[in-house]
């Protein structure tokens, strides 16, 4: 099964992740791992498999991969796709941000086989930003709040190994479901 594994990261967690990922599935499949920065024009290869993982902007993946999935012409697929996010995936914010991805992909008419989610550190540059743009806008999106901030705090250490394993895990599982022919890929 040809399979294509792209990210998108400004920061390299959602790339961390997608290398861990690619490092435990590489044998399961002829699997491509790719940054879509590096690829804006439609690759002419083919694949019967996507797994799109991208960092979490306005509680969805963010533009870049959006737009990624729309010039490769990412429509009526077979998909798995994850985030990275600034909250515990435990958080009613990663629920709403996986949902709203995974919308955008049922709008595509992709068929969604798997999804996962975890927490991805917050750049501290980020939030040199966030603080500004709140001093000028009290209702900015991203307002530096002391809850956001306790957050940022507890997003320093992930992607963790756990949340390396448990991505691994997840996929791997998947793609040993498909080869068993148990995946709703193969019914
Ligand atoms: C401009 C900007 C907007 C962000 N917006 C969100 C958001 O809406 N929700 C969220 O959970 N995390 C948000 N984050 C946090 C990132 O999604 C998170 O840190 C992610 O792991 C970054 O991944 P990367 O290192 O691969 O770029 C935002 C980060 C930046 C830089």
């Amino acid at each position: 099964m040809k399979i294509l594994l792209a990210y998108s990261s400004k920061t390299k967690n959602t790339k961390k992740v997608a290398e861990a990922i690619y490092e435990d599935i590489k044998n399961l499949g002829d699997v491509d791992l790719i940054d879509i920065k590096k690829h804006k024009k439609k690759i002419s290869k083919e694949y019967d498999f996507y797994i799109l993982g991208a960092w979490t902007d306005k509680t969805n993946a963010n533009k870049n991969m959006q737009h990624f999935i729309d010039t490769q012409e990412i429509h009526n697929k077979d998909v798995a796709i994850f985030l990275t996010c600034g909250v515990p995936r435990e958080h009613y914010h990663a629920d709403d941000s996986i949902n709203n991805y995974i919308e955008f992909m049922k709008e595509r008419n992709n068929r969604i086989h798997k999804t996962f989610i975890c927490q991805g550190k917050i750049d501290p540059k980020v939030m040199i930003v966030f603080r500004i743009l709140t001093w000028k806008d009290p209702n900015f999106i991203h307002k530096v709040t002391p809850d956001l901030v306790e957050m940022v705090n507890e997003s320093k250490t992930h992607p963790d190994a756990q949340d390396l394993k448990d991505a691994q895990d997840c996929f791997s599982a998947l793609l040993k479901d498909m080869a068993l022919e148990k995946s709703p890929l193969n019914v």
